[in-house]
């Protein structure tokens, strides 16, 4: 009998408590530190939760998807390339400001995303009150609010991961809309992008990152394709003629 298997990949900025997450949910020792930039290759580990097999990959904390580092590659790469199952965005409850610009940008990535408030604890202990409700409609993705290091919250965590993987719940993120210049140019390059590539990509997110100049992005999509037969040149080719 075969088990249904299903990948979770944990994102979020530096010193959120990913590592301190997927150590509670695979029993597993990843180093944890009090320092960016701990978490340097992705680490792997698994756990069961009803009867199905979940991989937990803890991605390298960073503070946004735009190519500026190898650890920005390795999660960007992970989320488009892999296509986990769930992506949980594990923020740091007493810096949501800073914290939801990564949220945002794995939102215009994949919609299967949840957003996971951690450090709940200290955030109270600050008087800082997260109205997880308010966000989840706001942000049109399951907000839960835990606490890594007391063990609280995460049994909601699990569901809501259980939940999106069965299908049972849809997140429909919110988008950001940019100018009228650039949504215009957008809507111009999507189908360009969609009729190379397919429709197994965030288009618009790579649209985005092309109208931003990210070469980095171009050349992990070019070796990507080139590995599935495209034609070395082509994608490239086209994709900077319509920008
Ligand atoms: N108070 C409190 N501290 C936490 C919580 N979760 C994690 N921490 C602490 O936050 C620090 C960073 O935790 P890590 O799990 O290493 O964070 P990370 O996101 O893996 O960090 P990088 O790998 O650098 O991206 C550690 O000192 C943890 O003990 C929590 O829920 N509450
Ligand atoms: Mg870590």
């Amino acid at each position: 009998m075969t088990v249904e298997s299903y990948r979770i990949a944990l994102a979020g900025n530096p010193n959120t408590g990913k590592s301190t997450l997927f150590n509670l949910l695979t029993g597993l020792r990843q180093h944890t530190g009090n320092w960016p930039g701990k978490t340097v290759l992705r680490a792997e580990g698994s756990f069961t939760y009803r009867s199905r097999n979940f991989q937990v990959i803890d991605l390298p904390g960073t503070y946004s998807l735009y190519s500026n580092s190898a650890d920005e590659e390795t999660a960007r790469d992970y989320i488009i390339f892999e296509k986990p199952d769930v992506t949980v965005v594990v923020l740091d409850a007493t810096a949501l400001e800073r914290n939801l610009n990564l949220a945002l940008q794995v939102m215009e990535m994949t919609d299967r995303v949840i957003v996971c408030v951690n450090l709940i604890d200290e955030a109270k202990r600050k008087g800082i009150v997260v109205d997880d409700r308010k966000m989840a409609a706001r942000l049109g993705v399951p907000v839960v609010k835990i606490s890594a290091r007391n063990q609280e919250g995460v049994d909601a965590l699990l569901d809501t991961v259980f939940r999106m993987v069965t299908g049972e719940m849809k997140a429909r993120p919110v988008q950001v809309r940019y100018s009228a210049a650039t949504e215009n140019k957008i809507s111009r390059l999507v189908p360009r992008i969609q009729s190379l590539i397919g429709p197994d990509v965030p288009a618009r997110w790579i649209a985005l990152r092309m109208l931003d100049g990210d070469r980095s992005l171009l050349d992990s999509l070019k070796a990507h394709w080139m590995s599935r037969g495209k034609g070395d040149g082509e994608v490239e080719h086209d994709i900077s003629r319509s920008v």
